[in-house]
């Protein structure tokens, strides 16, 4: 069912300090942030030969990444992206298999455009995952 690695997301406490570094020291290529008000968070990705890195910078009080830099105030790598092609099927073969499916359970559309969903951390060692369809 999950199929290539989209993207692996970093919380970070200061956005442009991070793109400075990824650009500046790791000489890569980093893309503008992007406010996404309906995820409560502003990305900003990074491309790489064989994947995505996801600086995320919570936006707004409500963001659901505020919990997570409070934990862990020098950031920290904060979820991974499988693609799926279908999420409605992913989303019923996980919740049958008693994963969580977060949220309302109906997937949002994500910052590529494409629904997303996120599966609970603790019903996969500690990794919150979120599933982007294709
Ligand atoms: C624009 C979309 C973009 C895209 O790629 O398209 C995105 O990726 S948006 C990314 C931001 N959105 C989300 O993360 C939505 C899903 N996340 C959530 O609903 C929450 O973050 C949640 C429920 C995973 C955690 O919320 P919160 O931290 O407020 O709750 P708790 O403190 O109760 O946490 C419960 C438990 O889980 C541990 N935790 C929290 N976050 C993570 C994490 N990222 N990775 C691993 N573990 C995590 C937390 O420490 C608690 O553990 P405990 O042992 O009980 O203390
Ligand atoms: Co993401």
């Amino acid at each position: 069912m999950i199929g290539r690695l989209n993207h692996v997301a970093i919380a970070v406490p200061d956005l442009e300090a991070a793109m400075a570094q990824y650009s500046g020291a790791l000489g890569a290529n980093v893309g503008a942030p992007q406010d996404e008000p309906d995820h409560g968070v502003t990305v900003v990705f990074i491309e790489l030969p064989n994947t995505k890195i996801e600086l995320l910078y919570p936006l707004g009080d409500e963001s659901p990444i505020r919990g997570f830099l409070d934990k862990n105030p020098a950031g920290g790598i904060h979820h991974v992206c499988y693609e799926v092609e279908d999420i409605a099927a992913a989303a019923a073969r996980l919740t049958e298999s008693g994963a969580r499916v977060l949220g309302n359970g109906a997937p949002k559309i994500g910052a590529h455009g494409k629904p997303v969903l996120f599966l609970h951390p603790k019903d996969f060692n500690g990794c919150l995952i979120e599933l982007e369809e294709v």
